[in-house]
């Protein structure tokens, strides 16, 4: 057993792993993976962009997912419109600081989303009431609303077009399942919008 003081590597991987594996078996999270890609490909195709969103890791995830999609995933090509809300700070700190910290992301998705576009609202705990208030405001605006969330995310499935979900709820675990979700679903758009490279 590889350990570390009190720490197990070992346990740990496995943890990383049977939620890895469990999240994938689920049949509806593969189906919620492709109906995303379907959701960002028709909005990306109408003209139409993908607005992402989510505290502190999954504010990474964010900035993560948007940066494949506008520079290249798997292979060359044109960019994908895609804007991670976590990125600017003034606009963060004016919002935060004359509005309130809940409403950081539905401001900017009110200022910067048009109906067609595509609002990704990434929450492990599915509470966090600035991504709660986004996807309000997101619906209302007509834009095509995307949750990943974890175990406990009842609140946020029920407000998306897609939930991507992974089992577990813990933070960490949860996190892990999401970029491999958010990586498939930029493989997924990247390769219907342009022609992938035969090999
Ligand atoms: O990355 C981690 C933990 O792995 C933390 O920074 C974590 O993202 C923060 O505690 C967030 O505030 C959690 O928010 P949420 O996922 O519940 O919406
Ligand atoms: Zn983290």
């Amino acid at each position: 057993m590889e350990t570390f003081g009190q720490f197990s590597l070992t346990k740990y991987l496995d943890a990383t792993l049977s939620t890895i594996e469990q999240s994938v078996k689920d049949e509806s999270f593969c189906t919620s993976v492709l109906r995303a890609a379907e959701l960002c490909v028709t909005a990306m195709r109408a003209g139409g962009k993908v607005l992402l969103a989510g505290n502190g890791g999954s504010a990474g995830d964010a900035q993560h997912i948007a940066g494949e999609f506008i520079s290249r995933f798997l292979f060359d090509r044109p960019a994908m419109p895609a804007i991670a809300l976590t990125v600017d700070t003034s606009v963060l700190t004016a919002i935060g600081n004359d509005y309130g910290y809940e409403h950081v992301f539905s401001r900017q998705v009110q200022g910067l989303g048009a109906p067609g576009d595509v609002f990704i609202g990434i929450s492990t705990s599915g509470r966090s009431p600035n991504i709660l208030r986004a996807m309000d405001v997101a619906k209302e605006k007509g834009l095509k609303v995307i949750a990943f969330t974890g175990s406990k995310g009842a609140a946020m499935i029920a407000k998306a077009d897609a939930a991507i979900v992974a089992s577990s709820s813990e933070t960490p675990y949860i996190q892990q399942v999401h970029i491999i979700a958010g990586h498939a679903i930029c493989a997924a758009v990247e390769a219907a919008i342009f022609e992938p490279p035969q090999v």
